[in-house]
């Protein structure tokens, strides 16, 4: 099976936006994979630079290890070769490794790297974990640096020099300081992505911080309105953004701090609203209310 050589997947990544796709559930919870092909199919019309399935948005958290392959495979098959696919490593390392084999061997084309669940580390085990995984596979591994592995940039080089495949480095932080670090110890060796929930309020902060791109939940639901946005950011165009956050993403944001854990149901609602309905979200998350999905009924049709 042919994958993108490792050292081709960070410049691939960085040249657009990154596509983030729910996961279908029916009503009983059971994965829905005629649907989630569907969607796919769907958003395979516009153009992104990668596709990262069962990743946050994709509530990969709520996935067993088996399936998490099944949608990575169908994510695979769905997409067929024309944008990379990754597919997500996650929990403790043992298991982290395990989804990283897994997903070698699906023909997912890259990894990210979830935090490990529950325990706190330090920043000598974080690179332990790193480099359990990135010697897992060959692989490009993308870190996703968020909740107990966040880390700084000393660490991050560590990381870098001892793993020649891990090739991005995807911010869920959020901490200016750490990330002008970062980037500046590491320069091109990484590809650095804007991954904070509802990434398109950071992008323009993160551009001129260094990352050329962004994990997009709301492009599975508004993926015109998303690339509109992603191409206004690359172009500087500053009236176009501010006009984008004020008509839809402020009062979204609004919404979506609701409730905790929204930052992932509102894509289901989403989607509901635009009636491509993607099923409930599974526990530990809760969808949003009949009121609060009328709400963002009103706001989608506002940007229609
Ligand atoms: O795994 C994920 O879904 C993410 O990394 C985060 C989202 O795509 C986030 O950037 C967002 O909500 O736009």
């Amino acid at each position: 099976m042919s994958h993108l050589p490792a050292a081709d997947l960070g410049p691939a990544l960085g040249r657009g936006l990154l596509s983030f796709p729910v996961t279908h559930f029916r009503a009983d919870l059971s994965f829905d994979e005629a649907a989630y092909r569907d969607h796919l199919a769907w958003l395979s019309r516009y153009e992104v630079a990668g596709l990262f399935a069962a990743g946050g948005t994709g509530e990969g958290f709520s996935l067993t290890t088996a399936e998490i392959d099944r949608v990575v495979r169908a994510a695979v098959s769905e997409v067929d070769g024309r944008v990379p696919v990754l597919a997500p490593a996650s929990a403790g390392t043992a298991t982290a490794v395990e989804q990283a084999r897994a997903a070698e061997a699906a023909g997912a084309d890259g990894i990210l790297l979830f935090p490990p669940y529950l325990t706190e580390a330090g920043q000598d085990g974080l690179i332990e974990h790193v480099a359990a995984v990135c010697g897992a596979t060959s692989l490009g591994v993308v870190f996703y640096n968020r909740a107990n592995a966040a880390c700084g940039d000393v660490t991050v080089a560590r990381m870098a020099e001892r793993c020649p495949n891990l090739v991005g480095f995807k911010d869920g932080v959020g901490n200016i300081e750490t990330m002008t670090r970062i980037v500046a110890r590491l320069g091109d060796r990484l590809t650095y992505i804007g991954g904070l929930p509802t990434a398109e309020t950071f992008a323009p902060a993160y551009q001129a911080l260094g990352a050329t791109t962004y994990s997009s939940a709301i492009f599975n639901f508004v993926p015109e309105f998303a690339l509109e946005f992603y191409r206004a950011v690359r172009a500087n165009d500053r009236g176009t953004v501010q006009r984008h956050l004020r008509e839809f993403l402020l009062p979204y944001l609004d919404l979506r701090d609701r409730h905790k854990g929204y930052a992932v149901s509102i894509i289901k609602a989403g989607l509901a609203a635009v009636n491509r309905p993607a099923g409930p979200v599974r526990p530990p998350l809760t969808g949003l209310t009949d009121a609060e999905l009328a709400e963002l009924t009103g706001l989608v049709n506002k940007i229609a």
